[in-house]
């Protein structure tokens, strides 16, 4: 019987032969915290341990609120800069012109791996999965025993398949076509299993869109979600020679490996959709909730700030102005210096858009573009849970870049296809 890819992966950390919901203990080869290192630094110093166990497999990333909008954001950073020192840990991403939002720095700086087992103390560790790693999301005082003890427990997930063919129409791309997934499959669809992303229709998609899908596994249950290995990510990844582990291996999984769930889905009948207020689930397609009168616009976040992107925002902002406030927020320095030399940001400010630095920045309320009582905004950050991006009386819409952009112009949620 073959094997899945999580089978695989946690099999070769082991180092013996494992099956799904067998319980194994593995060394994580990278485990990233950002703001919320301050409180696991102080969960780990309760342990008694005096070091951490491998100062160079942890990663620390300021982002949630950068630079710190609250005297409270000011000592979490504070708290992160000293345990950084104290522990001698290298990969760290202060407030500068270097760091951004903490997925994409892990993916753009080398450390997510095809073949790696990665974690981190975010729900959307599953980003790394467009990289072929297999990565998860976990709490807080687990992490500070990882930081401790350098292992981690877990048992093997069972796994989904979802098979994908065709290519995206104009003016439809990834994030429509995964909250119509989780509207199919509802948030608890793949609770605690392996997603994985096969077919023809991901390897036509760029690593920034397998991005897309991976970062909202979490938001449909998957322990974690990933996508092949294949030419496309293997040529990016010598590109970019900038690997940060020569453990990593391109592992996938067998032809005739045992699934719980299959799902088979064509990109070209994927139209342009959103996620209504107040769940990620609440899916309805553009022609359902068109009209519907926005306050501000988001565009950013970890699930889809990367220059492709901002290309797509831009190619429909360009010319044009916007009705409501608009917020950019590039995923990375790296992402705002190539949308810059490309003339996306010109294009952006013409329009009429507010550009902020990288980080989270709205996406969960901690600043840049809070939304007052009744109000509504259209983003396409992947949460819209009751006052995630303010107060409990406003609605957040999901949706592609190009929705939120075209929704931008007119002051209501407009379909993208209709310029
Ligand atoms: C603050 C953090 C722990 C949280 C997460 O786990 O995802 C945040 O990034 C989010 O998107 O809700
Ligand atoms: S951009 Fe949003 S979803 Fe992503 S890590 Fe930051 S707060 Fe979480």
């Amino acid at each position: 019987m073959g094997k899945t890819f999580a089978e695989k992966v946690l099999g070769k950390a082991a180092g013996y032969e494992v099956t799904a919901n067998q319980v194994v203990t593995v060394e994580p080869d990278f485990c990233m915290s950002h703001d919320n290192g301050a409180p696991i630094a102080r969960t780990f110093k309760k342990i008694g341990v005096k070091n951490v166990k491998y100062p160079e497999r942890i990663c620390l990333i300021l982002d949630h609120a950068v630079p710190a909008p609250t005297s409270d954001h000011a000592v979490n950073h504070k708290e992160v800069r000293e345990f950084v020192a104290a522990q001698g840990i290298p990969n760290f991403y202060d407030v500068k012109s270097e760091g951004g939002v903490c997925h994409q720095k892990m993916c753009e700086e080398g450390f997510a791996l095809p073949g790696l087992v990665m974690v981190g103390s975010d729900s959307h560790t599953c980003t790394y999965g467009a990289y072929g790693a297999f990565s998860t999301g976990i709490g807080r005082s687990e992490m500070a025993a990882v930081w401790a003890t350098g292992k981690l427990w877990f048992k093997v997930p069972e796994s989904m398949k979802v098979v994908v063919t065709g290519k995206f129409k104009p003016g439809v791309s990834a994030k429509d076509f995964i909250l119509k997934f989780i509207g199919d499959v509802r948030a608890d669809g793949a609770d605690y299993m392996s997603v994985e992303f096969h077919g023809e229709g991901i390897e036509n998609m760029s690593i920034a869109e397998r991005m897309t899908l991976c970062n909202m596994g979490i938001e449909f249950g998957a322990k974690n979600a990933v996508c092949k290995p294949d030419k496309k990510l293997l040529d990016l990844l010598k590109e970019r020679g900038n690997a940060k582990s020569d453990k990593w291996e391109a592992i996938w999984a067998d032809e005739d490996a045992v699934y719980a769930k299959e799902f088979h889905y064509d990109l070209g009948d994927i139209t342009p959709g959103v996620a209504k207020p107040h769940k990620v689930d609440n899916y309805a397609p553009i022609e359902e909730v068109k009209g519907t009168k926005i306050h501000e616009a988001f565009l950013g976040s970890c699930t889809n700030g990367r220059i492709e992107d901002l290309r797509l925002a831009a190619q429909v902002l360009k010319g044009k102005k916007v009705a409501v406030r608009t917020v950019v927020i590039p995923a990375s320095w790296i992402v705002y210096r190539q949308a810059m030399k490309e003339g996306l940001l010109d294009i952006f400010l013409d329009a009429g858009c507010v550009i902020c630095n990288p980080g989270c920045g709205p996406c969960m309320g901690n600043h840049e573009g809070i939304l007052a009582p009744g109000e509504s905004a259209i983003s396409t950050a992947n949460r819209n849970f009751k006052g995630r991006m303010g107060d409990k009386e406003s609605f957040i819409y999901l949706a592609s870049p190009m929705t939120v952009a075209a929704s931008a112009i007119k002051g209501e949620i407009s379909d993208p296809r209709n310029r």
